[in-house]
């Protein structure tokens, strides 16, 4: 099987941490990585020129989103996602599993696939392992993630050893499904917080791998509502036993305080709505730590939001006009508080890159955060 994704490329590394790239056919991801999440075929509020000024690697697509509205085929006829959104860099696309579970209602689980009730309408859909990847096939992202049973935080064990014993069965079904050429498929691991059971699925799936290869390594089942310190103890004893030669995906993480964690034990990709979502509701992220943009003290303020950002937002308007956009209501305080704390993040994870190229992570982690502690922003 020809492999559409190179070999993933360590070029430095410091402890777990590392700077690396693999190429897709769309061009190179450099990483660590933020990916900016674009749901339903945009990153919500900002335009793929505005995305392209920011520069993310990798975007994000969703498998159960476009496969209901507008439909995968009505997107692989009219050229695929790329095309359809204008975006020509590599995409990733979800598979559908953690929406189902976190969107529609009355849904079946069954070791067929899932039945569920769109949340647009109501009408019944059923997803499947076949049925995912070939929804992927027709968006023809870069980056096919395998379809999983993502666990709610908290599942007992018994539970979630069922659970995990499925996502396997359903992985091993995506892997035969024939996707594209150009298409890399990445496994995704469960176990929630425990590391015995989060080893056990790895040896499953590596079992699979050692047949056919996967192009890289999710870890799945974090960031639905378990406690952050439970997370960030997983993180640091089980991601360093990932396979090390290939990209390692923190799925739905994170702040960037969970960004620097992440790197600093080994991973290399992440993706959050968190960016967009807190800019929509006027929390900005910042050198200095997080900013509400509607707080009275910015109403006269004729400073940037960040001295050290350069995106559009930053480098156009005072503080003052971000306040009177989001107090007025405007369309405008969306689109520019999500290109900022875009940049923001993007740019974090391309600085940690950097700072790992130049030996130098340690001391970069430790001003970051210290300067997200100083003064009030
Ligand atoms: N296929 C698959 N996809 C996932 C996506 C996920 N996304 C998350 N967490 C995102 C949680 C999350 C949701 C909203 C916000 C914004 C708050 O302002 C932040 C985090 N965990 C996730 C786990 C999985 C998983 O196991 N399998
Ligand atoms: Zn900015």
């Amino acid at each position: 099987m020809s492999c559409p994704l190179s070999p993933f490329q360590v070029e430095a590394t410091c402890g777990p941490a590392r700077a690396g790239r693999f190429e897709t056919t769309r061009g190179p991801v450099l990483t660590p990585a933020f990916m900016p999440v674009g749901t339903q075929g945009t990153v919500k509020g900002i335009t793929p020129a505005q995305l392209a000024e920011i520069g993310p690697q990798v975007i994000l697509g969703n498998t159960y989103h476009l496969g209901l509205r507008p439909g995968d085929e009505l997107v692989r006829d009219l050229g695929g996602l790329h095309a359809f959104m204008a975006w020509p860099g590599p995409i990733l696309t979800d598979s559908g599993g953690f929406q189902v579970f976190s969107l529609s209602s009355l849904r079946k689980i069954k070791e067929e696939g899932v039945t569920f009730q769109s949340h647009i309408d109501g009408s019944t859909h059923f997803l499947s392992p076949e049925r995912s990847m070939e929804i992927q096939r027709n968006l023809g992202s870069d980056i096919v993630m395998a379809l999983d049973e993502c666990p709610p935080g908290r599942m007992e064990r018994p539970a979630l050893e069922t659970s995990m014993a499925r996502t396997t069965r359903w992985l091993q079904r995506c892997r035969a499904f024939p996707l594209g050429e150009r298409q890399g498929l990445f496994a995704i691991n469960q176990g929630g917080v425990h590391m015995d059971l989060r080893t056990r699925h790895l040896h499953e799936i590596l079992d699979l791998d050692a047949r056919t290869p996967f192009q890289g390594f999710a870890v799945g089942g974090l960031s639905v509502g378990e406690p952050k310190d439970e997370m960030n103890a997983l993180l640091s004893e089980f991601t360093p036993t990932l396979p090390a030669d290939r990209p390692r995906y923190l799925m739905g993480v994170g702040t960037p305080e969970d960004l620097l964690f992440g790197i600093a034990h080994g991973v290399d990709l992440f993706d959050c709505v968190l960016p967009t979502r807190e800019a929509r509701h006027g929390t900005l992220l910042t050198s200095r730590g997080r900013v509400k943009i509607k707080n009275a003290r910015h109403r006269t303020s004729s400073l940037p939001l960040d001295p050290d950002c350069n995106c559009y937002a930053c480098r156009t308007f005072t503080r003052a006009y971000l306040h009177h956009l989001f107090r007025a209501g405007e369309m405008l305080a969306s689109t520019l508080n999500s290109i900022h704390n875009l940049s923001y993040t993007v740019g974090l994870t391309r600085a940690a890159r950097r700072a790992l190229l130049e030996n130098r992570f340690p001391d970069f982690a430790r001003r970051t955060i210290d300067q997200w502690n100083t003064e009030e922003p």
